[in-house]
């Protein structure tokens, strides 16, 4: 396959190029050559596919949730029939290993299609008596969204959105990010293969300000966006001042806790999940691993053992399982972030440096004795460097975990399950994992507290965040009025 796509935008039901726009090389990680490009949005291409976008949008909240559902589900079939086709895309737009890609992406997309197009039939209000009178409920779609990705997930970031946003009633502009341009527009060709009327899914590509006119428009109603803290408050901010409605499902710092009674090779499992998947560029990440004390040589040692079977390669190649880091930019700040918890004393475990070969790869590295005041045990690293910290408490351990500004993810490991249902129960996460790490299904919800995020995207909850409710009294006898 070529991964040059047929255009660069997909608006109104076709391919879109404008060349006008200003060039994007999209470079294969695995190897640093540039394999396609497309270009920017200009500000007529943003406005054909808001307009187009707006245009759709009333016809599609007409059609019944069956009717909507039907083409949802059949586009998660489309999906899962070209699974190998749309991985191997995924692997040449992220560089994530083919082993990843074939079981994470297209079908974690191909889930959420098939799961809202299952729930669109069943979205209705509800009957409210008040004695004679009554009131009904209707849940009505927001009207004109945009959805905004990151780059690590590119597939399953754009079906996050589409599929309940879509299956709501909404139409949707999404915009991929710069760095992983491709997956987007099959996605957006999948939709209308499968039935999709023209404008109700539309991509255009760009950079931030690309992101910024979109959010700005008026005519937008809500903003879903998955991305960095700092690129978070813009988009909050400027959403805020004309009421938009928000999905903001951002970065994290999150704990991973691991009790002495707990089974070490799970417990290393879990954080090997949590560190290392995607070569650590995973919002989630339990990239604090408390371990205690008691075990911590145990676990550490074991952890290097288990860390030596990383297959490094080229990711096309199903046989390995440790890709490189998506761009040279990213490849770079976590290389500073290596440097950094090496400069500050962290213990070096195994890693710490760039592999020697094509591409922007980086060994999964480990530092071990890192304490709460260090920059890498503070910021989000997003690439794959584990930091393991030592406790002695329950206590202890609770109130250093939540001692950041982030609230994405938390996971603990134990055998104790009430002291595990406790612990939990006392972190500041909105998706957390009891003996186990990172697993995402649709009919969960996701998304985080505090920096972290607001709103959730999956499951029953992801509706309430693309549509809203209208109320209505109706009143049976006469008015009774004042004068
Ligand atoms: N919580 C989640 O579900 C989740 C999932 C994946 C990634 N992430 C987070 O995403 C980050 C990595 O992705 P990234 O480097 O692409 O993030 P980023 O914040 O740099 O960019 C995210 C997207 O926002 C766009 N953007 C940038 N500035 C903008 C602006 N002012 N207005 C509108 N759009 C703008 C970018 O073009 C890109 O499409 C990490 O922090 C990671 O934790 C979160
Ligand atoms: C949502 N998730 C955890 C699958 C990917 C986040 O980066």
């Amino acid at each position: 396959m070529t991964p040059q796509p047929k255009a660069s935008h997909f608006i109104n039901g076709e391919y879109v190029e404008d060349t006008k726009g200003t060039p994007i090389p999209v470079i294969y990680a695995a190897t640093g050559e540039q394999i396609a490009v497309v270009h920017t949005a200009t500000p007529e291409i943003v406005e054909e596919a808001l307009a187009s976008a707006q245009a759709a949008q009333k016809a599609w909240a007409k059609m019944t949730g069956t009717e909507r559902g039907r083409i949802l589900r059949r586009a998660a079939d489309i999906m899962r029939e070209r699974n190998h086709e749309l991985s191997v895309l995924e692997t040449y737009d992220t560089g994530k290993p083919l082993q990843e890609t074939l079981v994470a992406d297209a079908t974690s997309g191909a889930d959420a299609l098939e799961y809202f197009g299952g729930l669109a039939a069943s979205l209705t209000g509800e009957h409210i008596p008040l004695g004679e009178d009554w009131v009904y409920t209707v849940r009505e779609p927001l009207g004109l969204c945009v959805g905004i990705g990151a780059w690590n997930y590119p597939t399953q970031i754009a079906c996050w959105k589409a599929a309940p946003a879509l299956a709501c009633g909404n139409a949707m502009v999404f915009k991929p990010s710069e760095t992983t341009t491709l997956c987007a527009l099959k996605v957006a060709e999948i939709l209308h293969e499968a039935g999709l009327p023209a404008g109700v899914f539309n991509v255009v590509q760009g950079m931030g300000e690309v992101g910024g006119a979109l959010v700005a428009d008026p005519r937008v109603d809500k903003v879903s966006l998955t991305g960095s803290v700092p690129t978070g408050k813009k988009v909050y901010a400027a959403a805020a001042a004309d009421m938009k409605h928000v999905t903001m499902e951002l970065g994290g710092k999150s704990p991973l806790v691991i009790f002495d009674d707990a089974d070490i090779e799970n417990a290393v499992g879990g954080a090997i999940n949590g560190n290392f998947y995607s070569s650590g560029q995973v919002c989630s990440n339990g990239t604090r691993v408390f371990v205690q004390k008691g075990i911590k040589e145990k676990f550490l040692a074991r952890l290097a053992e288990r860390t030596k079977g990383a297959v490094l390669g080229d990711p096309q190649d199903e046989a390995v399982n440790f890709g490189p880091m998506v761009s040279e930019r990213q490849m770079e700040i976590v290389l500073g972030y290596i440097e950094k918890g090496k400069a500050e004393g962290a213990r070096l475990i195994c890693g710490g440096e760039r592999v020697d070969r094509p591409g922007y790869f980086i060994a999964p590295t480990v530092f071990a004795d890192v304490t709460d005041d260090m920059v890498i045990a503070r910021e989000e690293i997003f690439g794959p460097v584990m930091s393991v910290l030592d406790f002695e408490t329950e206590e202890e351990v609770i109130e250093r975990a939540n001692a950041t500004e982030f609230g994405l993810s938390a996971g603990v490991f134990t055998r104790d399950f009430t002291r595990a249902h406790r612990v939990i129960g006392a972190l500041e996460a909105g998706s957390c994992f009891i003996n186990s790490y990172n697993d995402a299904p649709v009919e969960a919800p996701f998304g985080g507290v505090k920096a972290s995020g607001v709103g959730r995207e999956n499951s029953k909850e992801a509706i309430k965040h693309f549509s809203q409710v209208k109320s209505v009294y109706v009143r049976m006898g006469d008015v009774e009025a004042a004068f």
